[in-house]
């Protein structure tokens, strides 16, 4: 189904070069133009041939097209904005992947023309890996792509970047961007915290143990280590731009957290018995709606093909 003619993807990383991978194979657009700041990124998108033209210029980058995809981390938005502001085309829609969504709009309304149609949008699929290699077409299906357009937002438009993702295989939910942030918060920004913080931790015991923490981890710390080698740059900046939001399910997490402290330390089995029940179930739940084509699948696992999957 072609929707668009010519679409522009910023940032050919795991998520944009998925994003690429997804327009041709749903045949989306009819030519696909990709620009990254790296230039060993942009030979290896030759290479694979995931574009019909590579360009390192913002501005000639975007240049004819009717659909610009940012997918860089967030804290880039407002310079890539300032970059390409004046060389949008009349009427084309400018779009994102970033993991928050309250930032967007403060980023780029101010720099855009009012002739574009700025949607938000962020799916909510990844790994740990990054960069053009790591994409793969099936990333998005079967998972959630949620939508943020400002209240004016042309109806149009949104109608068409919603069946883009459809295309793609994803459901898509509109939402504001302040629900997003605080709902994302709890459900991807802590646990990437507490896994880089438990991580963190194990890693500076190495001295006091011996090396036994790493030698000894079982599976629960190995499946925090796969979350923990997500990358740098872009959690740095999640965090940087979601931070009332982080900061305030980070405040309700220490409070629980300490309760079950004080339930260890004054031997309260029943509380850790019953959380643990409780929590156990909220898992039934997460796979059974994963596995009903009619529920919610946020828990449904990614068909992540053998050869991109994490190696242990
Ligand atoms: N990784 C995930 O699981 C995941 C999931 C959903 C959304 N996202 C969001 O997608 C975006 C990209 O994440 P990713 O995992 O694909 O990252 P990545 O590191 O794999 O790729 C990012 C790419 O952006 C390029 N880049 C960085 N700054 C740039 C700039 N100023 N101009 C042009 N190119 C630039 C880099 O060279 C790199 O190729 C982020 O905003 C992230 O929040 C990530
Ligand atoms: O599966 C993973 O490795 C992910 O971390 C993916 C994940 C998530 O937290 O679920 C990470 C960031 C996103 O913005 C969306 C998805």
């Amino acid at each position: 189904m072609t929707l668009f003619k010519q679409a522009t993807i910023i940032g050919l990383g795991l998520i944009g070069s998925s994003v690429a991978r997804a327009l041709r194979e749903n045949g989306v657009c009819e030519i696909i133009v990709a620009c990254d700041a790296s230039p060993e990124c942009l030979d290896k998108v030759a290479e694979l041939k995931l574009a019909d033209k590579t360009e390192a210029d913002l501005q000639k980058a975007v240049d004819g097209s009717d659909l610009v995809i940012l997918a860089t981390p967030v804290g880039t938005y407002g310079d890539i904005g300032q970059a390409i502001g004046q060389a949008l085309d009349f009427g084309a829609t400018v779009t994102d992947v970033g993991s928050v969504k309250g930032c967007v709009l403060k980023a780029l309304s101010g720099v855009l023309p009012e002739h574009v149609h700025l949607i938000p949008g962020h799916p909510v699929a990844g790994t740990e890996q990054s960069g053009p290699e790591a994409g793969f077409a099936s990333l998005f299906a079967g998972r959630w792509a949620i939508l943020t357009p400002p209240q004016d937002a042309d109806p149009e438009a949104v109608e068409k970047l919603k069946k883009m993702w459809e295309a793609f295989g994803s459901k898509v939910e509109i939402m504001t961007p302040e629900h997003h942030d605080l709902v994302l918060a709890i459900t991807s920004h802590i646990p990437h915290l507490i896994a880089y913080n438990i991580v963190g931790t194990a890693h500076d015991l190495e001295g006091v143990t011996d090396s036994e923490v790493i030698k000894f981890s079982a599976g629960g710390f190995r499946d925090f280590t796969r979350i923990a080698a997500s990358d740098p740059t872009m959690w740095r900046d999640v965090f940087l731009n979601n931070k009332e939001a982080v900061l305030e399910m980070l405040g309700r997490f220490t409070e629980d957290l300490t309760a079950l402290q004080r339930a260890i330390r004054w031997g309260d089995g029943d509380a850790l018995f019953n959380l643990f029940s409780h929590t156990r179930e909220v898992r039934r739940q997460i796979i059974e709606a994963g596995q009903d084509e009619e529920a919610p699948d946020f828990g449904r696992p990614h068909e992540i093909p053998p050869e991109k999957q994490a190696k242990d």
